[in-house]
């Protein structure tokens, strides 16, 4: 942890008060002290240097100066972390050196790097998506920086619904190769990071025709630009996509293709095949591994979420430790901000959130590689289930997390809304996350899908997976008994998502009854299969930290079991405090529950305030990848805001010369 000598008193005062032993709360967060010791090391080899440092500030750049700085530190950082990049060769391997890559990366980008993608996607879909053979060309290579990849799947049309893309990838049996040929202006793929100027590579996801008819979408491996000059190909159009929210230096790209031809090789062939006579050749027993890659990213992005809240919360509860603000007892000094229910109320279940998906994520990675060692044996049939769940985790997740951050923007006050503060660039990174990789509606309709068919199944008494076990109850005709207690509150949950998506069913019958078509009667009740979907997930989740959180502190410190333990019921009252009508629908609630729940709500904040600075410290971000004037382990805000104010390039001269070539003639009366 980084630490300077002079240490904001308000800031020392809070670590005095804190009664649990922070180290402890670290290594639970890091899954245990060789791993807390594992990423310190790669912390410290990737950051002691000061390589970081930009030589002015990023966000007083142009977008081009910005861009090249950012490819600069890329490849400063590449060198720096290429063993740990090394390990990324197996998807396997989400082990601590990936999650300490991630997190120093972001000392490196305050937005993103140009090879985000690289990493991101193509090297996983090359895992994959490739034979033994092209795995044994391709992944070296991509590895190794060889070749710079990325992943174009969306179009200028068509982002959610691949099954609409345009593109073609029509197989040639006389020169055995493939035509990439772009239609439309609605087929130009769009979007991809890193397509506009970095990459050379890329992987397309095109329709594929072969002996005159259409087999879906597949992906394939496209040079696009030449490996000597950069030059884009003959046959390619390709280019930057413009300014955007945040992802600035990631160089989203278009691509057009003029019946543009590759080799059959390239084609990536572990689903399917295409013979050199153009027969077509199934592979794959499940219909949708093509789309491994978004299930592997989706999975990826709720520890993304859990990382960037802990970053948001982190500065927001130091700075509002050190904040005094306001005199409600005339006779007292100004109050910590932090002293406000109100404020705890904004920040406390930002802290608990953050554990809650940062144990989510590792638990769903651990289910994802049981799916994974399932497929290699050729069985598919838990994968239905499983992106499900992902894509119910990941749409809660980075929407809980995007509205959390704005939430400690708000505990921030004016200075939150500074770039220097770091919220602005965490908010735009995390709200994106929301929308890519799969819409947050477009994802819950999906596990609204699997709901449905798993409430038919438990409505015909046959057996449920784990996830939906709790549909089994669900036709008691009796509301659930209420019960404050942690485990009866996820009980509570579970009834009102098993509610929820018997009114999902009962609706889409009745319409279908009056007439309906499935379609319509389904289109028609998407708002409640959306809320459905919602409260399932939000029940798995919670179910998860729970459990998860009385595991891991089985063998802990008495106090740290306690802080723990507040936080996760914390986390359970606030969301019963926030679906109070579902919850009178659905359990035998009363107005008086109701009214105690608030109460004991209060009483946890209370409980929770002394032990906050402890809790923030506890996730262990050092001052490098935090990059904040609020937010720093020293609390030293107001000497940070006023450094950063004097760096502004308006700040360079004393008389701008605008005043007078437009102000001046103006009051002059010369205009
Ligand atoms: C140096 C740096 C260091 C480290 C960096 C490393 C990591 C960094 C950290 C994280 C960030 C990484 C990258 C992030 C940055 C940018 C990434 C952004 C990239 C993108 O956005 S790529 C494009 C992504 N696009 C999408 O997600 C599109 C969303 N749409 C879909 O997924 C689908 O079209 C659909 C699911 C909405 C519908 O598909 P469909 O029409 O074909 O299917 P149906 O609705 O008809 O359903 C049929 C049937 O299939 C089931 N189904 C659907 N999808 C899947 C699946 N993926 N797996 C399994 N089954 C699936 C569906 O449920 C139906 O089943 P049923 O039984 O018939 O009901
Ligand atoms: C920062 C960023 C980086 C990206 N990087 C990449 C990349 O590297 N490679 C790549 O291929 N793509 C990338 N994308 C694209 C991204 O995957 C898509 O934007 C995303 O999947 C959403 O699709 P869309 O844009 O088509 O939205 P749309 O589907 O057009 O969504 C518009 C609205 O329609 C609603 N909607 C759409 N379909 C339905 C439906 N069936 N039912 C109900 N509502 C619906 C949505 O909920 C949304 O409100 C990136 C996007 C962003 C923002």
């Amino acid at each position: 942890m980084s630490q300077t000598t002079e240490v904001n008193p308000d800031l020392v005062m809070e670590r005095a008060k804190c009664n649990f032993n922070v180290l402890e709360v670290t290594h639970l967060i890091d899954g245990g002290e060789q791993n807390t010791l594992q990423r310190k090391k790669i912390e410290n080899i990737a950051l002691n240097d000061g390589a970081w440092k930009d030589p002015i500030g990023e966000e007083h750049m142009t977008p081009k100066e910005k861009y090249e700085n950012s490819v600069r530190k890329t490849c400063i950082y590449g060198s720096i972390v290429k063993n740990e990049l090394a390990e990324l060769s197996g998807m396997e391997s989400f082990g601590m050196n990936f999650l300490a890559v991630r997190r120093t990366a972001d000392a490196f980008f305050k937005e993103v790097t140009p090879l985000l993608q690289q990493f991101g996607q193509f090297v996983p879909t090359i895992l994959g998506q490739c034979t033994p053979e092209q795995l044994s060309c391709w992944l070296p290579k991509a590895l190794g920086l060889k070749i710079i990849g990325t992943y174009a799947q969306t179009e200028l049309g068509h982002g959610t619904f691949i099954r609409g893309l345009e593109t073609t990838a029509t197989y040639d049996p006389e020169t055995e190769e493939f035509v990439l040929h772009s239609p439309t202006l609605s087929s130009y793929k769009w979007w991809a990071g890193g397509l506009g100027k970095t990459v050379n590579y890329c992987i397309v996801v095109a329709q594929l025709y072969t002996k005159g008819e259409c087999h879906g979408t597949y992906p394939f491996m496209v040079p696009i630009r030449d490996e000597d000059t950069h030059m884009p190909l003959p046959g390619i159009k390709v280019g930057e996509i413009g300014p955007k929210m945040g992802y600035n230096t990631g160089d989203n790209g278009f691509l057009a293709f003029n019946n543009y031809r590759i080799p059959r090789e390239n084609m990536l062939m572990k689903h399917a095949q295409v013979l050199k006579d153009g027969t077509y050749v199934k592979v794959a027993r499940h219909g949708k591994l093509t789309y491994g890659t978004m299930v592997f990213v989706r999975v990826v992005l709720v520890s993304d979420a859990a990382f960037n809240l802990a970053k948001a919360c982190t500065i927001a509860v130091r700075y509002s430790a050190i904040r005094r603000q306001s005199r409600p007892r005339p006779e007292e000094p100004e109050p910590q901000v932090l002293d406000y229910a109100t404020q705890q109320h904004k920040l406390f279940i930002a802290i608990a959130t953050a554990h809650a998906f940062q144990l989510c994520s590792v638990w769903l990675w651990d289910s994802y590689n049981v799916v994974l060692a399932q497929m290699k044996d050729g069985n598919t049939d838990t994968l239905t289930e499983f992106h499900a769940l992902s894509s119910g985790m990941k749409a809660i997740s980075t929407s809980d997390s995007a509205q959390l951050i704005e939430q400690c923007r708000h505990a921030c006050g004016g200075h939150g809304y500074m770039i220097s503060s770091g919220i602005p660039n965490l908010y735009n990174y995390v709200t994106a996350t929301r929308t890519l990789e799969g819409d947050y509606t477009v994802l819950l309709l999906q596990t609204a899908r699997f709901l449905v068919k798993a409430y038919e199944q438990a409505e015909a008494k046959k057996p449920l997976t784990p996830s939906v076990a709790y549909l089994a109850h669900a036709f008691s005709g009796r509301k659930t008994t209420w019960d404050s207690s942690p485990d009866g509150i996820i009980r509570s949950f579970q009834a009102l998502a098993a509610g929820k998506i018997a009114a999902c069913v009962r609706n889409i019958r009745k319409r279908m009854q009056a007439g309906l078509s499935q379609v319509d009667a389904w289109e028609m009740s998407t708002i409640q299969l959306v809320a459905a979907a919602e409260a399932h997930s939000r029940a798995v989740i919670a179910d998860t930290y729970r459990r998860e959180i009385v595991r891991l502190t089985a063998n802990s410190s008495p106090n740290v079991k306690a802080v723990m333990e507040q936080l996760t019921i914390l986390y359970l009252y606030y969301w019963a405090l926030e679906r109070t009508g579902d919850l009178l629908m659905y359990t035998s609630v009363s107005e008086k529950d109701l009214v105690d729940l608030q109460e004991a709500y209060e009483e946890l904040l209370l409980k929770i305030r002394p032990n906050a600075v402890g809790l923030v410290d506890a996730f262990d971000l050092r001052d490098e990848i935090l990059h904040s004037t609020l937010g720093s382990y020293d609390g030293r805000v107001y000497e940070r805001l006023m450094e950063e104010a004097l760096k502004s390039p308006l700040n360079k001269e004393p008389v701008n010369q605008a005043h007078f070539k437009y102000l001046k003639p103006l009051i002059q009366g010369k205009l």
